[in-house]
């Protein structure tokens, strides 16, 4: 049976957004239990099909995909726009919000029992599909996640600061557990997939090596190294312990521009960050400044500590000696 209040504390959510929320918080607590009965409801993580984005489709992409389109349909949302579907689609003509969603993030970990997530970004409609989600990030009026670990929870930003519920699995309510979320800024902590290292940027390499070289090196010293490969599950280890972030773009094909996608997967992330004191870049430049120049559109991305993202960005201002130097000689960044 469905809880009628899934959300149990409301006064961070804007009013006209509550039916929205509510849907998607229906839904994250039917996949938390999906996710929890795991192979006991069928193969979840069986591949079923290839999205748009050339990535294999898992059982629970799909069925999770399915469930929010479905629940959405009466939730004020004119446009759909999701990982799992080629375009963008329109639910209810009459609905004010355009949301964008990865529905399941960390496809790999679903079998693994580690924890995955849902993504979600919210504009204002606009009258045509595709200009409702291709503008500056800066234009959401809501983004988050719920993460699906040992417990599941929804962080969520309207750009009032970063609001984190958890789910009683008592009462089937997210009940708010924390008003500002803030981004510790002291961490010696990073993220990377390392084994991409030898396709990566010069300033990406000189970066990591400096983390890698710990004490001996120009930051004397040492960092520590995680990776969950889930971009929700990374996120929230930083907003409760800090540190940074890196999908950065490569030297392989078609990832030129990193992994992950803007629409439904950084946007959001880099404005729940934001908000939460920290800062999302492409490297380079502020996430939220950036426009998608279509639906499926990938984008490098680092986020976290403010200090360590302004670091990597400082990396790619290098001259080209200091950036070509062993790190024993790079001079620069000696502390
Ligand atoms: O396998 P890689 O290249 O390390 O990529 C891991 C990244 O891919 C993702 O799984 C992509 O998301 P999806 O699972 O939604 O496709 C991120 O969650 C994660 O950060
Ligand atoms: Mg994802
Ligand atoms: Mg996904």
């Amino acid at each position: 049976m469905q809880n009628e209040n899934p959300l149990r504390d409301l006064e961070h959510i804007p009013a006209a957004l509550q039916p929205l929320m509510n849907a998607l918080c229906e839904v994250g607590i039917e996949l938390s239990r999906t996710i929890q009965r795991g192979p006991l409801g069928g193969a979840l993580g069986a591949e079923v099909g290839e999205n748009t984005g050339g990535d294999a489709q898992k059982a629970l992409d799909v069925m999770a995909d399915e469930a929010f389109m479905t629940r959405l349909q009466t939730a004020n949302v004119r446009w759909y726009a999701s990982e799992e579907q080629d375009v963008v689609i329109e639910l209810d003509p009459k609905g004010d919000y355009a949301l964008a969603i990865d529905p399941l993030d960390g496809s790999s970990n679903i079998d693994v029992n580690v924890s995955i997530g849902t993504i979600f970004s919210i504009f204002e409609a606009k009258d045509a599909a595709d200009p409702s989600f291709l503008r500056p990030a800066n234009e959401q009026i809501g983004g988050g996640y719920i993460i699906y670990g040992p417990q599941t929870m929804l962080v969520v930003t309207f750009g009032k600061g970063t609001q984190e519920y958890l789910l009683d699995p008592d009462t089937k309510q997210f009940v708010l557990i924390e008003e500002a979320v803030q981004v510790p800024q002291t961490s010696r902590e990073f993220a990377i997939n390392a084994s991409n290292y030898r396709h990566w940027s010069k300033p990406i390499r000189a970066y990591i090596d400096d983390c890698i070289a710990g004490d001996e090196g120009p930051r004397a010293r040492n960092f520590n190294m995680r990776w969950v490969a889930s971009l929700v599950a990374e996120t929230h280890r930083i907003l409760t312990r800090g540190g940074v972030f890196l999908y950065p773009g490569d030297a392989r094909k078609g990832y030129e521009k990193g992994r992950l996608r803007m629409v439904y997967e950084c946007a959001p992330i880099g404005f729940v960050i934001e908000q939460a004191g920290g800062k999302a870049t492409n490297a380079q430049d502020p996430i939220l400044e950036q426009t998608a120049d279509q639906l499926h559109a990938r984008t490098p991305f680092v986020f976290g500590s403010t200090e360590k993202v302004s670091r990597v960005a400082a990396y790619h201002d290098l001259p080209e000696q200091e950036v070509n130097a062993l790190f024993g000689n790079r001079g620069l960044f000696r502390v």
